[in-house]
């Protein structure tokens, strides 16, 4: 389970909760919906997480609570979001059940798409998205750490992100962000310049600056993801000398780099590759995630005929993430 969550939550003590009832592929484009229309936070059930739980795996080392102590749903995924008292809830479910139903149009299964609601307050809700966090080892080096907790690292090379996990989408533990940490591992060699696309909380920017970068500018569409990724940055020390901005995709953005990273539906990568082929130097990386089966081919496709070499599929679970090349005019 993951959750999101806007600073708007601690001033405000009445919500509406309201749930949609969807499958796995659907959950990050529900989320999208959700928030697009002013949630203040999504939380997301989706019950193929916790069948790849195992009980001890985490819970040895104290990371994670054992996953049968978790309450969550036997099948399908269910995202819910909470809207300040600001929201007029029925107002907008009629929009919600149509824009969940139109992602049909991109391929994806939403599921029944059913939509509940019913009011809460705020305790409820904090204690709901806060309990199930604790740090987790999210690559060989790298372990997201919850802001609030205590923790010690268990090897010689891991490395700590400091998050709080409930201001934008970015836990660390989502397999989309996993993907692009992974990659992050393999092509960072030490010194590059990094343009961080849809940077959420700031949890790839803070990994390229613990990995050896030497710059990040890192960009969000979203105000309140910026916020949230400046707050983050403030928890990590090495992360004190990012550049962050809102901006959509790369459109403006002059800063040439090394690296360019992006965790953003397969839709939205798609007008990013010719930008990200334009800002990148020769021999530099694009490393893409948060894209399904249905839409790797048409990713590969992509990246190929803008004239990026694809070096590496990589997968998890039910997401792709690739790492494209950008190569010398020469090779
Ligand atoms: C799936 S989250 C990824 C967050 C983080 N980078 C990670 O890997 O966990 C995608 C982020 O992209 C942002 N985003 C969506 N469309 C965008 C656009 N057109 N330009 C910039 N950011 C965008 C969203 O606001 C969101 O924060």
């Amino acid at each position: 389970m993951k959750s999101t969550r806007s600073k708007k939550a601690d001033q405000i003590m009445e919500w509406t909760q309201v749930t949609v009832t969807t499958q796995s592929e659907s959950v990050e484009a529900v989320s999208y919906i959700l928030n697009d229309l002013g949630a203040a936070g999504v939380k997301i059930d989706d019950a193929k997480d916790f069948a790849k739980l195992k009980p001890g795996e985490y819970g040895a080392h104290g990371e994670i609570i054992d996953p049968k102590d978790i309450p969550h749903i036997a099948t399908g995924a269910a995202v819910t979001a909470y809207y300040p008292q600001t929201v007029f809830v029925p107002e907008i479910i009629p929009t919600i059940e149509q824009r969940v139903a139109q992602l049909k149009e991109f391929g994806l299964d939403p599921g029944s798409g059913a939509v509940t609601s019913k009011a809460v307050s705020d305790e409820n809700w904090t204690t709901a998205w806060k309990k199930y966090y604790h740090p987790v080892r999210v690559t060989s080096s790298l372990t997201v750490v919850p802001s609030w907790e205590e923790y010690q690292p268990k090897q010689p090379n891991e490395q700590l992100i400091y998050l709080d996990p409930g201001m934008a989408f970015g836990t660390g533990t989502h397999p989309t962000t996993r993907l692009m940490l992974q990659a992050l591992e393999m092509v960072v060699r030490g010194d590059e310049t990094v343009l961080d696309v849809g940077t959420g909380s700031g949890v790839l920017s803070i990994a390229a600056k613990l990995l050896g970068v030497s710059k990040v500018y890192a960009f969000d569409v979203d105000d309140v993801a910026v916020q949230s990724a400046v707050e983050n940055l403030k928890l990590n020390p090495v992360a004190s000398d990012i550049h962050i901005r809102p901006n959509d995709l790369l459109t403006g953005v002059t800063q040439m780099a090394d690296l360019i990273v992006a965790n953003i539906l397969a839709e939205i990568i798609v007008p990013l590759i010719p930008q990200a082929y334009e800002r990148l130097n020769t021999g530099g990386h694009f490393l893409c995630s948060g894209i399904i089966a249905d839409k790797v081919a048409l990713i590969l496709n992509k990246l190929q005929n803008q004239g990026f070499r694809v070096e590496e599929t990589l997968k998890i679970g039910d997401w792709y993430g690739i790492i494209a090349y950008k190569p010398f005019s020469d090779e």
